[in-house]
């Protein structure tokens, strides 16, 4: 940061919060390291806003701890104002002053001097946008904007950087390019972050841990690659990209599926009806021969890959799983076609009613089927 504060540890201690008789947290504990960049994900309202605030000073909590470097911030008893946690907070669409123009904007927090001219100046040129430091906000860009809601928060030397979702009024293809521009700099910095997001990829570009929001609670907290390798349950597997579920039945850490014996990635006692998910990645085609036969029976072209829908030829005698199996049910001595769909890359030369092979690429994650 740019003064001599040190990025800050945050540690949320079982938090709740409601809002009349709704409960909009519940127990919630995380803790943020100094320097680290953590993203809470999660769909709309499931309290990720509310948490920030809470962090921020901007809300109490009724029950548990915030503490900010080692300072507890926020209890039962004890709540320290806003402006005295030295946390810099980016609203949502940057919500920036209409009447100042940027350098002013910037500056707003400081108090008037030569101290004030070196922050801002040293903003502007942090964020890139010296040149525009006389306009005003409704001449600027969205990229803009947010760089100058960046620059704002950051001028007053934080220990710790809070963003609402900064890069949602942005279009798809800008969003990408500040996103980066924007942690690149705050990795420069070393500041502690807490990114609010609903998007799994700009998560996961983005943090050293996600903490994944459900109903008001954190369900996972973890590295990105563990939580898309190994979520903890079926929604948050769903929440952090397309995966293919079957049913299956687990032994010895093995699932028997209709794609054949599956290593598990999780640890699972006994034996017992199970679902398995594998992300699409790990599902490849083949020649029939190669993999579990099956036959094309859908294309769906999205871009760089199409999506090939497949539906497995019936196994003799297969062992099927409870449960399993698509519209043409079970025959005598066979398992039931079962349909999904599989990633074909450029170049291919597939055609509705192609045999092709499917192959399983790594182990499969396996939850309880009522999950
Ligand atoms: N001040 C408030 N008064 C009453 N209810 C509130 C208040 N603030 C938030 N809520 C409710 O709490 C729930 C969680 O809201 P919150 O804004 O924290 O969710 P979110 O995960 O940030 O959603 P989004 O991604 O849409 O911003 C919502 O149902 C919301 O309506």
């Amino acid at each position: 940061m740019r003064n001599e504060r040190q990025p800050a540890t945050l540690q949320v201690q079982q938090v709740e919060k409601s809002f009349g008789a709704r409960k909009v947290l519940r127990d919630v504990d995380c803790v943020v390291e100094p320097g680290q960049v953590v993203s809470l994900l999660g769909h709309s309202g499931c309290g990720k806003t509310t948490l920030l605030r809470l962090i921020a000073g901007f809300e109490r909590p009724d029950a548990g701890r915030i503490s900010v470097a080692g300072q507890l911030v926020a209890d039962a008893r004890v709540f320290v104002a806003a402006e005295k946690r030295h946390i810099g907070y980016v609203p949502q669409e940057g919500a920036l002053f209409p009447h100042l123009n940027v350098y002013d904007n910037i500056g707003f927090g400081l108090s008037k001097g030569p101290a004030r001219k070196r922050a801002v100046e040293h903003m502007l040129e942090l964020t890139g946008i010296a040149e525009l430091s006389a306009l005003m906000p409704q001449q600027l860009s969205g990229g803009q904007q947010q760089r100058v809601a960046l620059a704002r928060a950051l001028a007053p030397g934080p220990r710790m950087l809070l963003l609402d979702e900064p890069f949602n009024a942005l279009d798809a293809a800008l969003r990408a390019t500040i996103c980066q521009d924007v942690m690149a700099l705050l990795r420069r910095l070393g500041a502690t972050v807490l990114l609010v997001t609903h998007d799994q990829h700009e998560a996961f570009v983005s943090s050293d841990r996600v903490a994944v929001m459900r109903d008001g609670r954190i369900v996972q907290f973890d590295e990105p690659a563990r939580v898309y390798r190994q979520p903890v349950d079926v929604q948050t597997a769903q929440l952090v990209g397309s995966a293919v579920f079957f049913d299956g039945v687990l032994r010895d850490g093995v699932a028997q599926t209709a794609l054949g014996p599956i290593a598990a990635a999780n640890h699972c006692d006994g034996a017992a009806a199970v679902r398995v998910m594998l992300r699409h990645e790990q599902l490849r085609l083949a020649e029939p021969e190669q993999g579990r036969p099956a036959r094309v029976t859908g294309i769906a072209f999205h871009g760089h890959y199409s999506s090939l829908t497949v539906v497995l030829e019936p196994a003799p005698q297969a062992e099927t799983p409870p449960g399993m199996g698509g519209a043409d049910g079970a025959q005598d001595g066979a398992a039931p076609a079962i349909e999904f769909p599989v990633r074909a890359h450029y170049p291919f030369d597939y055609r509705i009613g192609d045999r092709v092979g499917v192959r399983v690429l790594g182990p499969a994650m396996i939850y309880e089927p009522q999950a």
